[in-house]
């Protein structure tokens, strides 16, 4: 559906992007792009889109009214309500209209209707927003940062909505976001960005499996755990946890068996995204710096 066959962008001096090795979007996929702050993850949508400049070759079927985006912030006036404005951006009457009025009822929306923009939650901004996004019916539909700013409650509620919706459907999506719970619902295949590069890109569970092995056991990083860590291969993990990497089924016994005798208490997990992408990254920059070394 699209290729990436090599891009550039830059504001100024500053690169703020760079795909060497190509990228594609497949009808049906669901790409989750993930990065720290500043990795190029807006960027890349941008070029996609065509609303920046770029250098390289973007391979696409799709014409521009085929692809519907959710960007991180929008606006709309304040001087009428939701529904007028929604009925007019769609060209269509909440009324007449079956499917509008059942996006409306599965995000549960009607009471927010007759208020204006500004008096809704940030939550009830960015369904009125997801709602004419998923009414475009696009072929290739870019979410970026859809749960950003609201609350750990709102935020799941919301993951498990689009979730929901999109379960039975095969529309193409793209979902930019740092909260890893999010990818983990909606994401089959990940792009990992850092400062403006790929670091990893390809189907969740066969990432999980190149970076972390098999499964990783995860506890708490404290004096205990550190000094029985020390029998096992660990992972880079978040500062507060530590992860042991179990590559086969007699590792991952072994580990266990020890975790249990010494009555610690951890997660098991064969999808850890946080975990997965620390790793990526890790290794990205040790390549990198044993090619420069050459
Ligand atoms: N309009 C602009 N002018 C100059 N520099 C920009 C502009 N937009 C983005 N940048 C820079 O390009 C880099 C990538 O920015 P981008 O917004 O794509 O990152 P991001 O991964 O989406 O970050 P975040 O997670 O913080 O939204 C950053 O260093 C940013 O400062």
């Amino acid at each position: 559906m699209v290729t990436i066959r090599q891009l550039e962008v830059k504001y100024g001096s500053q690169t703020a992007l760079r795909i060497d090795t190509p990228v594609s979007f497949e009808k049906g996929e669901r790409i989750g792009i993930i990065g720290s702050n500043g990795a190029g993850k807006s960027t890349l949508i941008k070029a996609l889109l065509g609303l920046i400049p770029y250098r390289g070759r973007v391979i696409t079927n799709l014409k521009p009214e085929q692809m519907a985006v959710h960007m991180q912030f929008n606006e709309y006036v304040t001087t009428m309500s939701v529904k007028y404005i929604m009925e007019t951006i769609l060209d269509t009457k909440i009324a007449k209209n079956k499917e509008l009025q059942e996006l409306i009822s599965f995000f549960e929306f009607e009471s927010c209707l007759p208020k204006r923009f500004n008096a809704l939650s940030g939550g009830q901004k960015q369904k009125f927003t997801i709602i004419m996004v998923m009414f475009q019916k696009a072929e290739l539909t870019f979410y970026d940062e859809v749960t950003s700013g609201l609350d750990f409650e709102t935020r799941q509620r919301l993951t498990e909505k689009l979730s929901q919706w999109y379960r039975d459907k095969e529309d193409t999506l793209v979902v930019v976001s740092h909260y890893y719970e999010e990818l983990e619902q909606l994401a089959s295949k990940l792009l990992i960005l850092d400062k403006g590069r790929v670091i990893a890109f390809g189907e969740k569970q066969r990432l999980f499996r190149k970076y972390c092995g098999k499964v990783v056991l995860i506890m708490e990083n404290n004096d205990k755990n550190r000094a029985l860590s020390r029998n096992f291969p660990t992972l880079k993990s978040p500062e507060h946890l530590i992860a042991l990497s179990c590559e086969d089924e007699a590792q991952e016994w072994k580990a266990m068996k020890a975790l249990a005798e010494n009555n610690v208490n951890f997660k098991r997990s064969n999808s850890d995204i946080e975990i997965m992408f620390m790793n990526a990254r890790e290794r990205f920059y040790a390549q990198q710096k044993v090619s420069s070394e050459r």
